[in-house]
């Protein structure tokens, strides 16, 4: 039996607690907020939330045998969660970022066998202990950045050993690092050189043979798709999605990043968890988003990386799409593991407000990567992923920005930072 963990006077305690689905609307604005907030935790389960005064009264009397912690006044909110990232890859492109400063586009690089390919051909060549250590240390980095949960996709293989090679390094790190991860297979990141022009050959393959591999072995729980112009086109993209259906691989779709495409229609009618990016969404897809009740997951901190316009955040959240926002954590697109960072841009850039840029990266976040009964917000019964701020409230959080606010990191009950 664990001593039981006690967080007492926080200035404000953002549980984010109650509702059923993902926020839409004017919930997204609802951060179920406790001043001088109190949270006791026993087996790394939350057991109490309230005010500090209400908690002493239920278990002051056990308070010696606890663990106590003093917010002295700060911000404690639940762990954040990622919902969208690319973090087990092998080397490094940081000769492409200035390629790109020169004038080169993202897709031009990808094209030309840089981009994508030459992050595959690193991480084809690198040994899974090598893998292990790269992605353990960007990891540890999401961690310092009050990230508790993490999916993770794989695709920088598009050929079965280096995709199961990837998806198994998550599996051992989701058993051994503090760090929920949530595997997403993505055989379909890019169209492989060796199968140039032979597109639906390798579609074939990845329907036939990799999400049948994947799904037996249980190694995800995502099928992902890269559905863009001169990579998968919608109709290729609906079969990989359908294919992953039928093996128990919910959907989720790269929509809508570098031109309209019809992704976000897309991804309204195969019934995806979420679609991604979608710098470039149609009205018409933003409205059918709605209605299927399909997460927008955007991210802009990749906008900003590939100096594009962000995402609709604002219009999306008022046509009722419920929203997250993740980093994109990649080599190519947007290296970086901090979530805090995404929260800023989330306001800045797509003119979210400070409550819904912390709704996006909790409990919808959550609910894009099926975790919202474990985590994504502070109520009992879910588990300890617990953050202290550095600041007094949230709204500070995300106005002074680009720094690193947190001061302690708890992954179930256990501190971790
Ligand atoms: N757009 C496609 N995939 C990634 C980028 C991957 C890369 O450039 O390595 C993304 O989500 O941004
Ligand atoms: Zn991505």
């Amino acid at each position: 039996m664990r001593r039981p963990l006690w967080i007492k006077h926080a200035a404000q305690l953002v549980t984010v607690a109650g509702g059923k689905g993902p926020r839409i609307g004017a919930e997204m604005s609802e951060l179920g907020l406790i001043e001088d907030g109190s949270v006791w935790v026993e087996n790394g389960e939350i057991k109490a939330v309230g005010t500090t005064a209400e908690l002493e009264a239920q278990f002051g009397e056990w308070a010696e045998d606890a663990d106590v912690y003093e917010a002295k006044g700060r911000l404690v909110t639940p762990g954040l969660i990622d919902p969208h990232t690319h973090f087990v890859y092998g080397g490094s492109r940081e000769k492409e970022f200035e390629m790109r400063l020169e004038g080169a586009s993202y897709m031009d690089i990808m094209n030309a066998g840089g981009g994508i390919h030459a992050t595959a051909r690193m991480t084809r060549k690198a040994t899974e202990e090598e893998l292990y250590r790269q992605a353990e240390r960007r990891l540890d980095s999401f961690l310092r950045h009050g990230v508790t949960t993490v999916e993770g996709k794989s695709g920088y293989g598009m050929e079965l050993q280096t995709e199961l090679k990837q998806l198994n390094v998550m599996k051992q790190l989701n058993e051994r690092h503090p760090v929920d991860i949530i595997p997403t297979f993505m055989g379909a990141h890019a169209v492989p050189p060796e199968f140039k022009g032979r597109e639906d050959d390798f579609v074939r393959l990845i329907i036939d043979e990799m999400i049948p591999a994947v799904a037996a072995d249980q190694l995800a729980v995502f099928n992902d798709v890269f559905c863009e112009v001169g990579v998968y086109t919608p109709e290729q993209s609906r079969r990989i999605l359908e294919a992953g259906k039928r093996h128990g691989l919910a959907p989720k779709i790269h929509a809508d990043e570098i031109e309209p495409y019809g992704g976000a229609e897309l991804a309204a009618e195969v019934g995806a968890v979420s679609a991604e990016h979608l710098l470039k969404a149609s009205v018409e897809g933003i409205r059918q988003m709605a209605a299927a009740g399909v997460i927008a997951c955007l991210l802009p901190a990749t906008a900003l990386y590939l100096r594009e316009e962000a995402a609709q955040g604002r219009e999306m959240i008022d046509a009722g799409v419920p929203v997250a926002i993740s980093t994109d954590c990649n080599p190519g697109s947007s290296p970086t593991t901090s979530m805090p960072l995404v929260m800023n841009l989330a306001c800045i850039s797509m003119r979210m407000t400070p409550a819904e840029a912390l709704v996006a990266a909790t409990i919808n976040a959550a609910h894009a990567i099926g975790m919202q009964d474990k985590a994504g917000s502070i109520e009992p019964g879910k588990q300890a992923d617990l953050v202290i701020w550095n600041v007094e409230n949230y709204q500070e959080l995300q106005y002074l920005f680009g720094i690193n606010h947190v001061g302690a990191v708890w992954k179930k009950g256990e501190k971790v930072i």
